[in-house]
């Protein structure tokens, strides 16, 4: 999970949690374990990737150098007082406080050179000494259920994952590697030193020299217990009806900028959906953002990747590979018979620069609780997503940034007629398929009263709290969604 993405909700089972960034979602598969120690992993560990030591990368590693040097705590004591926050509550590991403290004290040097002598052997043994770090942290990381993982754990994989970073590029400069491995402590850590990763990563991002699409690809997508391996064969739905005839009696109504008033007295009080225009038609991303926008800001970034048709599927996996993979494998590619979705992602708290182009809607400002408490997802994919009908616990505006989306919605009165899955995973899924319905199996589902529409760019749908959802991208699209109390 990503800095503050704590948000343990959404489609899927709540509250399980999961470490794709992904929160609820992602935990709706918490029986499928994390990413083991991976193929990618390895082979982004191997001594070819990193850092050449020509001089011009020698160079590089200064410019860069000189750039992080800042962003660290300029005296180790700092440091290491983080550092015993991060330790002091994970179970009695005194070794793993000893091998921390020894990356700070190599980090940090004894003598006046401090960091800016950071290089050379000091370096190589700091670099070895954040990979068995890495190791250790990511076992404990995938014992048991997500929601289950100490916190602590989270951040001492961090601070291995912050260490890895600083040894790739210093020396041979900003790196894919270097990229990858602060996403991975972004992905799976929890914040350290005020959530340095992400302004290292801004910083290496920088430095990083060569076209966007050069950088996007060349890492190794994540494998082990969250898919990858053997390609499902599962049809996506590019054979339905592209947007089925929508009902006018059972259409969602639309209104364009209602005043908080009006909006609260007659849909968030009463709990109706709404289609809102005109409210973020000035927001920078309508404009803006395009698949290759996209690929050109985030495609070095890695984040997680569901597989598979719908999260209710049992060939359904979850991975992790660059936006510009991700790009090129499901979004771009022509024939492509599986379908991948960047689905219910704290992307914005990865990548700040994407979260400038978005606002928040006005709306929000009727809830109770405060802003920071806003979870903000981010659901990009081709045409043929799905997302199986599913109820979430908070108030929901779901923007429309690209393509569009059939939606249904069922109020949570009509519960029984949807038959959520039994037992605590799914229990918010419902196990009806809306557009193809077992209704011999599912009888009373034909009964239940629903209300539909097609949601296209620059349309906000508010989705009352606990109300079914059901839904299917007709276009390669990109939504943004706020879940907010
Ligand atoms: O757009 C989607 O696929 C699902 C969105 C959703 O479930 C949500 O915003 O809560
Ligand atoms: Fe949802």
């Amino acid at each position: 999970m990503g800095p503050g993405q704590e948000g343990e909700e959404g489609r899927g089972p709540g509250g399980a949690g999961g470490p794709a960034g992904g929160g609820g979602r992602s935990s709706s598969r918490s029986r499928r374990r994390r990413p083991g120690k991976s193929k990618g992993e390895a082979e982004l560990a191997s001594p070819a990737g990193r850092e050449g030591q020509t001089p011009a990368a020698t160079c590089a590693g200064s410019a860069v150098w000189a750039a992080l040097q800042p962003l660290l705590p300029s005296r180790r004591k700092e440091m290491d007082q983080d550092l015993c926050t991060s330790t002091s509550t994970t179970p009695s590991e005194p070794s793993l406080a000893s091998l921390l403290q020894q990356a700070a004290a190599l980090l940090y040097g004894e003598g006046p050179g401090g960091l800016a002598s950071f290089s050379g052997p000091r370096r190589e043994a700091c670099l070895q000494l954040s990979e068995r770090i890495c190791d250790y942290s990511w076992e404990k990381l995938n014992v048991g259920t997500w929601r289950d993982v100490d916190k602590a754990w989270r951040r001492v994989y961090s601070y291995g994952c912050l260490f890895r970073a600083l040894c790739l590029c210093r020396d041979g400069g900003a790196s894919l590697e270097a990229v990858h491995a602060c996403d991975m402590g972004l992905l799976l850590g929890a914040s350290i030193l005020d959530n340095i990763l992400v302004r290292v990563v801004r910083v290496l991002q920088q430095h990083l020299s060569g076209s966007p699409r050069a950088l996007s690809s060349g890492l190794a997508s994540e494998e082990g217990g969250w898919g990858g391996g053997e390609p499902l064969r599962k049809k996506c739905r590019k054979e339905w009806p592209q947007a089925p005839a929508i009902k006018a009696e059972a259409e969602v109504l639309q209104l364009v900028c209602p005043s908080l008033e009006h909006f609260k007295d007659n849909y968030l009080i009463p709990q109706k959906p709404l289609i809102l225009e005109g409210i973020v038609d000035h927001w920078p991303c309508m404009r803006k953002w395009s698949v290759d926008y996209l690929r050109q800001v985030a495609g070095s970034r890695t984040v997680p990747v569901e597989l598979g048709s719908r999260y209710t599927d049992e060939e359904w996996s979850q991975t992790l590979m660059t936006v510009g993979d991700f790009i090129s494998r499901y979004i771009k590619s022509e024939g492509q018979d599986q379908t991948g979705y960047l689905a219910q992602h704290q992307l914005f708290d990865q990548i700040p620069e994407l979260k400038d182009d978005i606002g928040l809607p006005d709306y929000c400002c009727l809830g109770e609780a405060d802003e920071e408490s806003i979870t903000v997802n981010a659901w990009f994919g081709p045409m043929g997503t799905i997302s199986p009908l599913h109820q979430d616990p908070e108030q929901n505006f779901l923007v429309q940034v690209m393509g569009r989306k059939y939606i249904r919605l069922y109020s949570p009165q009509q519960t029984e007629q949807l038959y959520p899955h039994q037992g605590s995973l799914l229990h918010n899924t419902s196990q009806v398929d809306v557009e193809d319905p077992d209704l011999e199996r599912f009888p009373q589902f034909k009964a239940a009263a629903f209300q539909e529409c097609i949601l296209s760019p620059g349309q906000v749908l508010f989705i009352p709290a606990r109300h079914w959802h059901y839904v299917r991208a007709l276009d390669t699209s990109f939504s943004v969604s706020f879940w907010w109390s």
